[in-house]
């Protein structure tokens, strides 16, 4: 068996996540659900938690890829983008989700249970799965952000790096190396 897309969700999300669940049954995509559940017993769950379960997984090389769901997808993103090699896109469109792809080969797709209808959702999912990365120019932006992953987790100086990356000119790196602050 392949490597599983791993899904997880908060209370807001968890509607929303059945039915993607349902699709991926639908075309016999193996799959991990990382819960929660839906307990009208308990409160409210905690997206971080989910949003952890699900990333660690993603990076660590464990899921084909990630689905995360919560009420906007706003939280559930800026959780899962604290992994390192994860790279978390809350996509409102089948736009958004071809060109996360495709630009920033974005292996967890977040979405709003509260903002996205079902059929627009399961487009955003689809479109998700069966674009490619482009690779190419967009590898130097993929190698700044993993750059500054190192920076984050191994406190290595990348500016030097970042810089020559960077095709853009003298003044573009003056920039950039203000942005750096
Ligand atoms: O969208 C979210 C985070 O970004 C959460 O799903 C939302 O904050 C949960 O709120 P509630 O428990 O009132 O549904």
């Amino acid at each position: 068996m392949g490597k599983r897309i791993y899904l997880g969700n908060d209370t807001a999300g968890y509607e929303l996540k059945m039915k993607c669940i349902e699709y991926l049954e639908g075309k016999k995509i193996p799959y991990a659900d990382c819960g929660s559940e839906n307990d009208p017993d308990i409160e409210s769950t905690r997206y971080p938690f989910f949003a952890a379960k699900v990333a660690a997984a993603v990076s660590r090389g464990e899921a084909r890829c990630g689905i995360l769901i919560c009420g906007t997808g706003i939280g559930i993103s800026m959780m899962a983008n604290k992994f390192r090699g994860v790279r978390a896109a809350l996509c409102t469109s089948t736009y958004l989700s071809k060109m996360t792809r495709m630009h920033n080969d974005a292996n967890i797709l977040c979405m709003g249970g509260k903002t996205i209808g079902e059929w627009e959702a399961l487009d955003i999912l689809e479109t998700f799965l069966n674009t490619e990365y482009d690779g190419g120019f967009h590898d130097g932006s993929l190698n700044l952000i993993k750059e500054a992953e190192e920076y984050m987790y191994n406190g290595k100086i990348w500016e030097q790096e970042a810089r020559k990356i960077s095709t853009g000119s003298l003044a573009d790196a003056e920039i950039f190396d203000r942005s750096l602050g």
